[in-house]
């Protein structure tokens, strides 16, 4: 599934006026693609996630969703199958039905567990939720305990567990829906270092064996350097973009990575880029 972000701006109205958050956006991820969405505090990331996942609508622009051609379809020819735009099409397109959304599901930096549920019971939630039949849910809930490694805890409950099993329980439950869109705003910046960083291998790997699109808001630089295919580098409020990043590391990439001379150099680049729009923010009193 590719996203296709266009001419998204984002104004909020609020008692003491307004804000700009983003203006005209535009950007398009590639099938199966992790991209991270930097930028400095308060630039507009988290608008930009929550308009994707349609949590809130944006102010102009729209955004595309868009699924790949099957085999033997001309090469680089996809489907629309969902858009988003403001203001929302009342009711479905003239000669045909509004398209459907496709699923996306959001992982959120506080982890939104349900405490009254065990582990495996608030993985269960959305399958639960969609009605899915009885087997075929018990077996996706499993699957998922088992990729992140929760089995053991399924029967504790939120309260019994640290923050980084926490998450595991967010991102299984993310995945439990089957999303064809991964959305995660800042997953991993509740956890301690190690904690955080054992999670970015685990989720390189979810990613390789899931083959999601995801789009993973950081400030992070490095986290970001590591664990993207490409990086979506947002200016200070309002948010535009300042560059598309290729990022030139193979893959599949380990901890081994972080500590060559190519990282190193590759995250210089990508903090002097970052660093005069992480100043002007922070000297505008915009950060947090
Ligand atoms: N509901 C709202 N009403 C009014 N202003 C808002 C609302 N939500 C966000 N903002 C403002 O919009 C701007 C962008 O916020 P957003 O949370 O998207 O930025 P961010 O880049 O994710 O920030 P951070 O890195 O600090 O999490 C900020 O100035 C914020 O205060």
């Amino acid at each position: 599934m590719r996203v296709v972000i266009e001419g998204i701006s984002k104004r909020y109205r609020g008692r003491r006026g307004e804000v700009e958050a983003l203006r005209t956006v535009d950007f398009e991820s590639r099938d199966g693609e992790f991209v991270a969405v930097l930028g400095p505090s308060g630039c507009g990331k988290s608008t930009l996630l929550s308009i994707v996942a349609g949590l809130i609508p944006p102010t102009s622009g729209r955004v595309r969703f868009v699924r790949e051609a099957g085999a033997g379809q001309e090469a680089g020819a996809g489907r629309d199958v969902a858009e988003a735009r403001t203001p929302p099409a009342a009711g479905p397109e003239p000669g045909g039905a509004a398209p459907r959304r496709p699923l996306t599901a959001v992982v959120f930096q506080e982890f939104a567990l349900f405490p009254w549920r065990t582990v495996r019971q608030n993985v269960a939630f959305g399958p639960e939720v969609r009605g899915l039949p009885a087997s075929e849910r018990r077996e996706r809930v499993e699957r998922y305990l088992a990729m992140v490694g929760l089995t053991p805890f399924a029967d504790k409950y939120p309260g019994e567990l640290s923050g980084g099993m926490k998450q595991r329980v967010g991102i299984a439950r993310a995945l439990a829906n089957d999303p064809e869109v991964l959305l995660m705003d800042e997953p991993l910046s509740a956890l301690d270092a190690q904690t955080r960083s054992l999670m970015q291998l685990d989720l390189l790997r979810l990613w390789r064996e899931t083959a999601k699109t995801v789009l993973y808001v950081t400030h992070n630089l490095q986290e970001a350097a590591f664990l993207s295919e490409r990086i979506l580098l947002l200016s200070r409020r309002p948010g535009r973009v300042r560059a598309v990043i290729d990022v030139p590391f193979a893959r599949p990439r380990d901890e081994d990575l972080l500590a060559t001379p190519e990282f190193a150099a590759f995250s210089q680049d990508l903090w002097s880029l970052l660093r005069d729009e992480a100043r002007a923010a922070m000297e505008a009193g915009e950060d947090g």
